[in-house]
C-alpha cells in the first residue's frame, strides 16, 4: 500500500480538477433533460454518467491503493476516505447501463404522468393534482385524484423498482456495506443513528397524537361518521397534500379562531401582484439581509423559476444545482404564487446559499455536514419568514399567534412521522424485512403505525403506492427531511439567541441579524469537511440532534391542543386500527 501523504495530496489535486470537468458535463446534460425530457437529451445524460462513474471507479481503485493510517493531515485523510466508496461505479459495465437507465425510467415515468377523466381532460401533478388535493373538500374529487395518481404514477413503475433494488444492494455490497439502505445511513457517520431517530420520534410522538387527534375532529365535522371514525386512523386523501405529508392545505378546517384574521398568505399574494420572480427575489433579500451571499447574476440567467409554457416536459419536482465550477448554480421549480411555494423558494434558496458558501471547499467537500444539514437551511429563513411579524413587514398578513403555531405545526409536526416511515420502508426493502410480494401491504402497515393514515380504497400488491411519491423513483433518500424538520429548530433556537431575540421562540424574526448570518455562513463554508457534530457544536454549543427546542417552539400550542382535546374528550391514537371508510370500492 502506498504510505506517501505528498503523493496522496497530489493524487486529490489531479482528481480535484478531473471532477470539477466531469461533474459539469453531467450536470449540465441532466439539467438539459430535467428541463427538456426527450430521447436526445437522456441519450446524452446517460452518455455523460456513464462517463462520471468511469471517472470515479478510476479514482476510487486509486485512492484504495493509500494506507492513511499515519497520514497528517486529517482532510486528506478524509476526502481518501470517501473516494474509496464509488457506489454504483462499482457495478459491472452492463449492470450499471441497466441501473441508470432504470432510474432514468422511473424518475421520467413519474414527471410525465397525469390522470385523466371521462370527458378526455388530463391533469398534470403540478399544478393541478396539487391544486386539487390542497383545495377540494369533495371526498369523491380527492378520491379522483388520489387514486389517479396512484395508478398513473405508482403502479407502472413497480417491476422497475424490484430491479433497481437488486441493483441499489449489489453495488452496496461491492463497496463493503451489507445493504443500500446501510449505505445511506453511513453518510451521517453515526454508528447509534437509528437508535438516536427512534428516541427523537419517541419524545415527539405524543405531540403528533394531539395533532391528528385535533385535525381529526376537524375532518370528522366536515365529513361525517360515514367517513371519518373518531377512534380510527384517517383517511390519507383528506390531509390537504397527495402525500398526507404536511396538512396546512386544510387549515380553513383547522383553525383554531377562525374569527381571528386569515392565516394563509397566499389571498394577500394574489392580491399584491406577486410572480415567482418576486418570491425568489423576496428570499434572497431575506439571506443578504443576514449578510448571506446574494444570488450570482448566471442563477437569475439560467433557472428556471416557472413550468415551462410550451408544451416541454419536465421534471417539476423543485430541486437546487450546482454545476461544480463554482460560479453556475440553478434552481428548477414549477413554482406557483401560493404561501407554501414560498416556502419551498426558501428551502431551495437554502441549497443555493450552501453551494455558494462551500464553492472554494475540494468537490469531495461540496455537501452537507450531513444530508440533513442541507436540508435545514433554507427552512431554518422560512421559519422567520413565516411569522406574523415578518409577514406584516412585507405587506402580507397579521393573525393570533394560536392559528399561527396552528398552520406551523400543520406542517412541521404532521410531517415528522412521514419524514421517518419514507427510509423505515426502504431500509427494510434493502435488507430483505420487506419482500416485493409485500411492498403495498409493509408500506401501509407503516402509514398506520406512525401516521394513523388509512387508504380510502382498498390496496393490492398490483398497486405500488411508495411509487407514487418522488424520492421513491428518483432514489432520493428521505430520512434527511426528518432530520432538518429537527435540527432546523434547534438552528432556530441558536439563531434567535445570536440575534439577541427576547419573548417566545416562535415569535422569532432573524430579518437583518449579522450575528445570526455569521454563524449560519461559517458553519455552511465547512461543507463535508468536519464531521456533523463539529458543525452541530458551532451552531448550538453541542454536538447531538435535540427535540428540545421544537417543543420549546410549539410549547403554547402543546398546552392549548391538550386542553382542547380533553375538552372534547379525544382518543389518542387509533385503537379502532381496522376501521374502514364507506364506500370503498
Ligand atoms: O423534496 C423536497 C424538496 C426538493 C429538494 O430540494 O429537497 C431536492 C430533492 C432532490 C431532487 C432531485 C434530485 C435529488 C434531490 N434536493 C435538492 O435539490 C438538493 C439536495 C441536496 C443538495 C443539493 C440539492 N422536499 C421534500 C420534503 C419537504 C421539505 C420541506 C417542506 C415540506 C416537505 C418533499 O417535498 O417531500
Ligand atoms: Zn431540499
Amino acid at each position: 500500500k502506498n504510505t506517501d501523504e505528498l503523493d496522496a495530496k497530489n493524487f486529490l489535486d489531479e482528481y480535484n480538477s478531473t471532477a470539477e470537468v466531469v461533474w459539469n458535463a453531467y450536470t449540465e446534460a441532466s439539467w438539459k433533460y430535467n428541463t427538456d425530457i426527450n430521447e436526445a437529451n437522456k441519450k446524452e445524460m446517460l452518455e455523460k454518467n456513464l462517463e462520471m462513474s468511469a471517472h470515479t471507479l478510476e479514482y476510487g481503485l486509486k485512492a484504495r491503493q493509500y494506507d492513511t493510517t499515519d497520514f497528517q493531515d486529517a482532510s486528506v485523510k478524509r476526502i481518501i476516505k470517501k473516494l474509496s466508496d464509488i457506489d454504483r461505479a462499482a457495478l459491472p459495465p452492463a449492470e450499471l447501463e441497466e441501473y441508470n437507465n432504470l432510474l432514468s425510467n422511473m424518475e421520467t415515468k413519474y414527471s410525465v404522468a397525469e390522470v385523466c377523466r371521462d370527458d378526455g381532460t388530463c391533469h398534470p401533478l403540478d399544478p393541478d393534482l396539487q391544486k386539487i388535493m390542497a383545495q377540494s373538500r369533495d371526498y369523491d374529487e380527492l378520491l379522483f385524484a388520489w387514486k389517479g395518481w396512484r395508478d398513473s404514477a405508482g403502479k407502472v413503475i413497480r417491476e422497475d423498482y424490484k430491479r433497481y433494488v437488486d441493483l441499489a444492494n449489489k453495488a452496496a455490497t461491492l463497496n463493503g456495506h451489507s445493504d443500500n439502505g446501510a449505505f445511506w445511513r453511513s453518510l451521517y457517520e453515526t454508528p447509534t443513528f437509528e437508535a438516536d431517530l427512534e428516541t427523537l420520534w419517541k419524545e415527539l410522538e405524543p405531540l403528533y397524537l394531539n395533532v391528528h387527534a385535533y385535525v381529526r375532529r376537524a375532518l370528522y365535522k366536515k365529513y361525517g361518521p360515514k367517513y371519518i371514525s373518531l377512534r380510527g386512523p384517517i383517511p390519507a386523501h383528506l390531509l390537504g397534500n397527495m402525500w398526507a405529508q404536511t396538512w396546512s392545505g386544510i387549515m380553513d378546517l383547522a383553525i383554531p379562531y377562525p374569527d381571528a384574521t386569515q392565516v394563509d398568505a397566499t389571498p394577500f399574494m394574489e392580491a399584491q401582484g406577486w410572480n415567482p420572480i418576486k418570491m425568489f427575489q423576496e428570499s434572497d433579500n431575506f439571506f443578504t439581509s443576514l449578510g448571506l451571499l446574494p444570488m450570482p447574476q448566471e442563477f437569475w440567467d439560467k433557472s428556471m423559476l416557472e413550468k415551462p409554457s410550451d408544451g416541454r416536459q419536465v421534471v417539476c419536482h423543485a430541486s437546487a444545482w450546482d454545476f461544480y465550477n463554482r460560479k453556475d448554480f440553478r434552481i428548477k421549480q414549477c413554482t406557483v404564487v401560493t404561501m407554501d411555494d414560498l416556502i419551498t423558494v426558501h428551502h431551495e434558496m437554502g441549497h443555493v446559499q450552501y453551494f455558494l458558501q462551500y464553492k472554494d471547499q475540494p468537490v469531495s467537500f461540496r455537501d452537507g455536514a450531513n444530508p440533513g444539514f442541507h436540508e435545514a437551511i433554507g427552512d431554518v429563513l422560512a421559519l422567520s419568514v413565516a411569522t406574523p411579524k415578518h409577514l406584516q413587514s412585507i405587506g402580507l398578513l397579521d393573525k393570533s399567534d394560536i392559528n399561527f403555531l396552528m398552520s406551523m405545526a400543520l406542517d412541521k409536526i404532521a410531517f415528522l412521522p412521514f419524514g421517518y416511515l419514507m427510509d423505515q420502508w426502504r431500509w427494510k426493502v434493502f435488507d430483505g424485512r420487506i419482500p416485493s410480494t409485500e411492498y403495498n401491504k409493509e408500506w401501509w402497515n407503516l402509514r398506520m403505525k406512525y401516521q394513523g393514515l388509512c387508504p380510502p380504497v382498498t390496496r393490492t400488491e398490483d398497486d405500488f403506492d411508495p411509487g407514487a411519491k418522488f424520492h421513491i423513483p428518483a432514489n432520493v433518500p428521505y430520512v434527511r427531511y426528518f432530520v432538518s424538520f429537527i435540527i432546523q429548530f434547534q438552528f432556530h433556537k441558536a439563531l434567535c439567541d445570536a440575534a439577541n431575540h427576547t419573548g417566545p421562540l416562535h415569535t422569532c424574526d432573524i430579518y437583518k441579524s449579522q450575528e445570526a448570518g455569521k454563524l449560519l455562513g461559517d458553519v455552511m463554508k465547512l461543507g463535508f469537511s468536519k464531521p456533523w457534530p463539529e458543525a452541530m457544536t458551532m451552531i448550538t454549543g453541542q454536538p447531538r440532534m435535540s427535540a428540545q427546542p421544537l417543543m420549546e417552539y410549539f410549547k403554547p400550542l402543546i398546552q392549548w391542543l391538550e386542553t382542547e382535546n380533553n375538552k372534547n374528550n379525544e382518543v389518542r391514537g387509533w385503537p379502532e386500527y381496522d376501521w374502514k371508510p364507506s364506500s370503498t370500492s
